[in-house]
């Protein structure tokens, strides 16, 4: 059943929690790694610029994968990862800012933090090389302003992911000046995937931005469709998490990253 605001209850546990969480303490000032050499690199090596997902569990997947999240994100990289993302979002994701240090420290490729970042301050509480800016959740009551998060996340030296879910939303984080554009395929007011959602929106980004189709990506044939429709590259979880198993994410990582030279 959804809330009022038209969310999942999942979603509105998520934003309650994200409300409540404060920031880092001391501003971070980060030397990040470049998102787009690292997909360019990937791209010249033959490899499909993917964003691997470290997401040890979450609201919608079966149980949780509890492996060292430094050795996950180290196999994902020999499995051609171009990038990665991180959970820190504790209570519903099973993240933490801790594995995100832990894991930036052990690679050297760009590392996305994945959280519900409402206000500056939730920007301090540890440095990435990107940040995610979720349109849907800010521009609202009790949440700072796309504008001014964006502007204050490149203060700090951090590049900016901001994510849409409609050609409306592509629009905004347009507007707002972002060069990277992710669309969700997930749908979080009802948590439902649907792999038309990156393909109807893309259009509405001009050329010079970067898309990245995210979610629900899980076959060559889904890497096909996204790259297809645009996509520059593509951020994935629960196909290389395996998250009800305990197959090798080196080799889940692979059949993506290769889908576009073993075809
Ligand atoms: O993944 C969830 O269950 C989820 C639930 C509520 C809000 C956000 C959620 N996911 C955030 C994401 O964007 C994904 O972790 C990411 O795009 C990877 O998706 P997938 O490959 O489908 O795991």
């Amino acid at each position: 059943m959804e809330s009022d605001a038209g969310l999942a209850p999942e979603v509105e546990s998520i934003l309650a929690a994200a409300r409540d969480r404060g920031g880092g303490g001391e501003r971070v000032a980060v030397d990040a790694r470049s998102l787009t050499d690292a997909f360019e690199a990937a791209e010249a090596d033959g490899r499909v610029p993917i964003i691997a997902e470290v997401k040890p569990t979450s609201p919608t997947t079966d149980g949780e994968r509890t492996d060292d999240p430094v050795e996950l994100a180290e196999r994902m990289v020999g499995g051609g990862a171009a990038a990665l993302s991180v959970l820190t979002e504790p209570e519903h994701f099973g993240g933490s800012a801790e594995t995100l240090e832990r894991v930036r420290a052990a690679v050297d490729v760009p590392v996305l933090r994945k959280d519900f970042v409402l206000h500056e301050e939730q920007l301090d509480a540890v440095e990435a090389d990107v940040v995610l800016l979720i349109v849907r959740f800010l521009d609202e009551a009790g949440t700072d302003d796309l504008d001014d998060l964006l502007a204050a996340a490149r203060d700090r030296g951090f590049q900016v992911l901001v994510e849409a879910h409609t050609a409306e939303e592509v629009e905004r984080a347009v507007a707002a000046g972002a060069d990277v554009v992710g669309v969700n395929n997930r749908d979080l007011a009802k948590l439902e995937v649907d792999l038309d959602t990156f393909p109807a929106a893309a259009d509405a980004a001009p050329e010079n931005v970067t898309l990245i189709a995210e979610s629900g990506i899980g076959t060559p044939d889904d890497v096909a469709r996204m790259r297809g429709a645009g996509a520059d590259a593509l951020l994935v979880g629960s196909a290389i998490m395996d998250h009800g198993g305990d197959s090798d994410v080196a080799e889940n990582a692979r059949r993506l990253t290769q889908a576009e030279t073993d075809t």
